[in-house]
């Protein structure tokens, strides 16, 4: 079937509405973490352990002030006693009152716990954090320091610890804390590559914001709900922990004392006296138990489990740390550079290794892209197309491995380093991802997110660059623009993120914007006010558009130009006005085909290309569509046809060129 252009089935144009969120429906979305915290600790756990613990910090703060005298009080006619009205649970070799020492000895034991949880939590997060800041290799000895040092049980550590620092307080806490770095750091790592792996952080560092930063300002927020519960968890343990050491008399000397040392002596005298051991062993497991059950009502509260959300499909390829540059390794494939060109790619190739040997996933991909061109990327699932963009933005990860003959952004070479050209990159390269709900750092203001990048690239103040983010929030017609920066991502609805991406890419002047599938999240009246919206940048701000889409009608309504892309190669190029017409490659009449339009009989299955997509790792010899091709012949199963010029602004890779099926 040969379609015509106009017959493609193209979204009808609708008016850029403000798609502003339900007053309810935002009001309701801000009251519910609220609403969560007060549901956690209205649940019997919540609530005991909530109590338990203010009632220890009070009597932390209040004992020693109040009851230190009584409880250090010698009085030498009353030793060791038992239980009785004037001493609850009696007193010990120098007639001190062991109840009062119980509730005094409650401020050394949770203050050392929680110093020791302070030392466990600042060596992990820094240790945890390593990897992100320091490059590959390095991050890997990290990895390796982290697992090794996680394998040994961490009350044994604590032990070793306590007797390299020293016998007493100083010691056991320096042990108590150091045993618990190696753990808290494995923690640390994991949340931050599952968090590395988000579109906002991608953007952050498209954008050139240093490493340091996004760690700080992108990672980090973004993994304090599971930390911050793991450390009340730790610091029951702790607690434990040191009245274990105490126990052994490794911990707290005299004349100083703590739930540990006090349950020592009482064990001495466990069967004269029970109360004397019982008390200070009540509160270490009470007081442990409730730092436990308080951490668990703060994950239910902050929802920890689930704030690390889905990723999307781009976030597959890995994008922790800063991205691979390209090597020069690749072949040029001859032509000569275009100096005019905004982007020129020669030869580009991504690799992953493989059993038998790397495995090419994009093959020798090249074409330009002039100032103000709009150029579309077609294909399947799995061509290629968003690796080769990711390629060209610096993004993509070890182990993938990619090399070009040329690839020259604004007439510099991008290979060798993304670090060099961060300014480049974050001023005039402005990349929007598919999905709007993971593009926005979800902890962050909207306006904030904008205001960094002026504060970046152009050291602009806090409050100019404010000015500038209202602006581009104005500037991709967002409503209200001034309110709407100060909200955070979750306020915004699909269209409206997709928007405000769009303006994050706006915050410099960007020569060149690559949207990778911007509209599949979106319903399709919101989808069309994007792509107006990308089509009107295009038109005031003179930028180029490189947009990659799987839909041809949305490729033919925005672009100039069609690369399109089977196995990792670009198979044809063509005006984007003849696509209609079906192409000369057989695979872009079949793209073209499988598109429904007005006149498509309903009852009938849409066509559809037959077999299944070339499996990167297991390419036919010849051209790797022949097995689906309805065209192909010996010729096309035993040699692989070079993309050549097929008249103007036309390159197809193809035996059968424009060929009919007889
Ligand atoms: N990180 C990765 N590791 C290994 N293989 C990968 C990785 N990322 C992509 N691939 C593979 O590379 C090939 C091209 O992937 P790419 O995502 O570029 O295709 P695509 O055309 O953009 O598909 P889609 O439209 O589904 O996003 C696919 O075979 C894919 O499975």
């Amino acid at each position: 079937m040969t379609i015509s252009q106009p017959q493609l089935a193209q979204p009808q144009p609708v008016r850029l509405e403000p798609a502003e969120p339900e007053p309810g429906r935002a009001a309701s979305r801000r009251a519910r973490p609220r609403a969560r915290w007060w549901r956690a600790f209205r649940t019997p756990v919540g609530a005991t352990a909530a109590v338990i613990l203010l009632a220890v910090l009070v009597l932390a703060v209040v004992a020693p002030l109040a009851w230190s005298g009584r409880a250090d009080a010698v009085d030498v006619s009353h030793m060791l006693e038992g239980a009785s009205g004037s001493h609850l649970i009696g007193t010990d070799n120098l007639g001190r009152d062991l109840f009062y020492r119980t509730l005094v000895g409650t401020r050394l034991s949770v203050a050392l716990a929680l110093l020791a949880t302070a030392i466990t939590v600042g060596g992990g997060l820094l240790l945890g954090s390593l990897p992100a800041l320091v490059g590959r290799r390095a991050g890997r000895v990290c990895d390796a320091v982290v697992n090794v040092a996680v394998a040994f049980p961490p009350l044994l550590v604590a032990l070793f610890f306590a007797v390299v620092f020293g016998v007493g307080v100083k010691g056991a806490v320096l042990a108590i804390g150091v045993a618990g770095v190696p753990a808290y750091a494995r923690l640390v790592q994991t949340l931050l590559a599952a968090v590395a792996e988000r579109d906002f952080v991608a953007a952050a560092r498209v954008a050139g914001v240093g490493r340091l930063r996004v760690l700080g300002r992108h990672m980090l927020p973004n993994v304090a709900g599971p930390l911050v519960v793991n450390a009340t968890i730790g610091a029951g343990s702790a607690l434990l922990s040191f009245a274990g050491l105490s126990f052994l008399g490794l911990g707290v000397q005299p004349p100083d004392y703590d739930w540990g040392r006090l349950l020592k002596d009482g064990l001495d005298r466990i069967y004269e006296n029970p109360g004397q051991a019982l008390l200070p062993g009540a509160a270490v497991l009470v007081t442990g138990l409730a730092f436990n059950l308080f951490g668990e009502a703060v994950a239910t509260a902050i929802g920890a489990p689930t704030t690390l959300g889905r990723t999307s499909g781009r976030s597959r390829r890995g994008a922790a740390g800063a991205g691979r540059p390209a090597d020069a390794g690749a072949a040029d494939d001859g032509s000569a550079p275009d100096e005019n060109a905004v982007l020129d790619v020669a030869d580009l190739r991504v690799t992953r290794p493989g059993v038998d040997g790397p495995v090419e996933l994009v093959r020798g991909v090249g074409f330009t892209i002039g100032p103000a061109d709009a150029v579309g990327v077609v294909g399947e699932s799995g061509s290629g197309k968003s690796l080769t963009a990711l390629a060209v933005a610096q993004l993509v990860e070890h182990p993938l491995r990619v090399g070009a003959g040329r690839l020259r952004f604004l007439g510099t070479d991008l290979r060798g380093g993304p670090r060099a050209h961060r300014t480049l990159l974050g001023t005039k390269f402005a990349l929007v991802f598919q999905d709007p709900a993971t593009s926005f750092n979800p902890t962050q203001r909207v306006g904030a997110q904008l205001a960094e990048l002026a504060r970046a690239h152009h050291g602009a103040s806090r409050r100019t660059a404010r000015e500038r983010a209202v602006d581009r929030l104005r500037a991709v017609r967002i409503p209200a623009p001034e309110r709407r920066a100060r909200q955070l991502p979750h306020e915004f609805s699909g269209g409206m993120r997709q928007r405000a991406m769009i303006g994050l890419g706006l915050m410099g002047r960007p020569a060149l914007i690559v949207a990778d599938e911007p509209t599949t999240a979106l319903d399709v009246t919101v989808q069309q006010q994007v792509l107006d919206l990308l089509a009107s940048i295009r038109r005031e701000q003179d930028a180029a558009l490189l947009l990659i889409s799987h839909d041809v009608s949305v490729i033919a309504q925005v672009c100039d130009r069609v690369l399109v892309m089977y196995a990792g190669r670009i198979v044809e190029e063509l005006p984007a006005d003849e696509l209609g017409g079906g192409g000369l490659h057989p695979y872009t009449r079949a793209l073209v085909a499988a598109v429904p339009d007005m006149t498509t009989p309903l009852d009938r299955p849409l066509p559809a290309i037959p077999g299944r997509p070339a499996d990167p790792a297991d390419l036919p010899p010849g051209c790797a569509f022949a097995p689906r091709c309805p065209l192909a012949d010996d010729r096309c199963r035993r040699d692989d046809p070079a993309l050549v010029a097929a008249g103007p602004g036309r390159r197809v890779a193809c035996w059968h060129a424009g060929e009919e099926r007889s």
